[in-house]
This record gives structure tokens, sequence and C-alpha cells, in this order.
């Protein structure tokens, strides 16, 4: 998809918010819109979904279906959660089986099971919110556009954001996300662009960083949460490997036992070393 030389304005003679903006977004690439309070993120997203038209230039080459989660979810519509969804799913273009169903995986996924018959003005901010995400992925999306997605949302359903991403990556979908909130260190390879003064640029990462590698050592029993977790987080699992010189008295139940990469541990079976490499652009 590309924004060719994108100009937007709210009103006829109001300032332009969008000042001539390029952009190209590619299968398989996610993008972060950064840049301060009403620099005109949002304004660039929705131009980038279809919600709003550039006032000169175009958008080329947008996929045909596109997820969009915008800011705040417009709770305002007299459905229940269930035929609210159902609806989108039809719009979508899935037949009644297949929207029952995505209804479906999709509500329990999100944890909004008991939520499917009530009204969507009754509805938590949050789980609103849900609802916003639900709707977006019914059918997997060429494009999704999700604005300050992780707003509102509890911690189980803010890890699954990232997994969310990587489902339309995977899919030869492309990603345009915003967020003012530092979350996006949970997006490695996530290409980086500015909003300032109406202009889009592009961060480069800096060509001199260096990696160091982290040993974690946590109980056998917790090895899949942990890689699961440090993995949404951004971080490069190496390797993991049994390891039954480390004693479970170093473990802390809550805390992992973290060691240099050339430390030594004690005798005891039962632990299992997990070893992870920070994502670019961490603090060390
Ligand atoms: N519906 C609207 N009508 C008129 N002006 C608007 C409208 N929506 C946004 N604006 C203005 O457009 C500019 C960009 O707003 P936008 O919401 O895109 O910024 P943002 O970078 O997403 O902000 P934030 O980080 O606070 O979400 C702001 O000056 C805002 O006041």
């Amino acid at each position: 998809m590309r924004l060719e030389n994108v100009w937007f304005r709210y009103h006829r003679r109001g300032p332009w918010v969008l000042r001539g903006v390029d952009a190209r977004i590619g299968p398989g690439e996610v993008a972060i819109v950064l840049g301060r309070n009403g620099v005109g993120k949002s304004t660039l997203l929705q131009v980038a979904a279809g919600v709003l038209r550039p006032g000169r230039g175009r958008v080329a080459d947008r996929p045909a279906r596109v997820g969009w989660v915008p800011e705040r979810f417009p709770a305002d519509q007299p459905f229940t959660v269930a035929r609210y969804l159902t609806g989108m799913a039809r719009m979508a273009g899935l037949g009644r089986a297949a929207a029952d169903e995505a209804v479906t995986a999709w509500a329990q996924r999100l944890g909004l099971g008991a939520m499917q018959t009530v009204r969507l003005p009754e509805l938590s901010k949050g789980t609103a919110q849900k609802v916003g995400l639900a709707q977006a992925m019914l059918r997997r999306p060429g494009l999704l556009v999700l604005d300050e997605p992780w707003e509102g949302l509890d911690a189980a359903t803010r890890e699954l954001v990232p997994e969310l991403i990587d489902e339309v990556l995977a899919g030869g979908g492309s990603v345009l996300v915003s967020d003012h909130r530092g979350e996006t260190v949970r997006l490695p390879g996530a290409r980086r662009l500015s909003v300032a003064d109406g202009s889009l640029t592009e961060e480069t990462p800096p060509a001199d960083e260096t990696f160091a590698v982290v040993e974690v050592a946590v109980p056998a029993a917790r090895v899949a949460g942990t890689v699961a977790r440090l993995r949404a987080d951004g971080h490069q699992i190496l390797r993991v490997r049994a390891d039954t010189s480390i004693a479970t008295a170093q473990l802390q139940p809550a805390v992992p036992a973290i060691r240099p990469a050339a430390g030594s541990a004690s005798e005891q079976p039962g632990g299992a070393t997990a070893v992870v490499e920070p994502a670019a652009g961490e603090a060390q």
C-alpha cells in the first residue's frame, strides 16, 4: 500500500493536518506511527484505513480487507456484542455459518464469551476495546490498522495484541499501529514512522547497536510461559536447555534468577535455562 503526496484537513478552510505525506507499507511489514499528542497520528491511520479521504493525493493499492481498530471503540450502538460481531462478520463477506464460527472463536479468544448478550453501551471501556479488536480480526485483514491498541486493555489482552499482529503479517498482510506509551518494544522488527508538522519521516535504527546475551534460569515447568513472555516483549530466544546444576533454592518463585552468561551454578535437578538476547533498541 502506498500513500502518495497525501494532504488532509478536517475543514475546507482549516489547517492542513497532513501535508504531502508519502509512505509505502509492504506485505508482511508492520510500521509504528509515532509523534506527540495531536500531531496527526490518528488522522494518518484513518486515511490509510480509508476511513478518511485525502483532500489531495491518494492511497494506492490498499488491500481489499481492512481491519480498523479506532482509539475509542464507538460503543453507542444499540446491539448486543454477539449481534454486532455477527453483523460485522457478514459485512466482511462471511456466510452465516462461517460468521457464527468466527464470532464464537474470537469471543472466546478475547474473553468475551460471557459478554455476548450484553449491549454495547453497557460495556466497560476495556471490554469495548476487545470488541473493537474482534471485529477487525473476524476475517483476517490484508491491512490491520490499530490506533493505540493497548489503551484500556487488561494484561492478558495486551499480550494478545502482538500475536494478532503476527497472524496478519504471517498471512502476508500489513499492519499500521500508533502508540504513545512505548509498548512498541513488543513489536520487534517494526518500522518506525514519525509524524511532525504534517510530514512523515522514517526513523532509522542506529547502525552501531550492540547486543548482550542474558541467561535466565526458570523452573522447568515455567519454560513455555517464560519463552512466550520474553518473545512478546521483543527478545530473541537463542536456545532453551535443561540445566540440572541450578539449585531450586536459587530460583525465586516469582522472579527468575538471572546470572551472567559466563557464570556458574550449583547442583540441583528441575531447572532449565532460557538464553535470550534483547531486541533492537532496548536499553541494556
Ligand atoms: N474530527 C475532527 N475535526 C476537526 N479537527 C480534528 C478532528 N480530529 C482531529 N482533529 C485535529 O487534527 C489534529 C490531529 O489530530 P489526531 O487525532 O490525528 O492527532 P494524534 O496524533 O492522533 O493525537 P493523540 O496522540 O492525542 O491521539 C489535531 O489538531 C486535532 O485537534
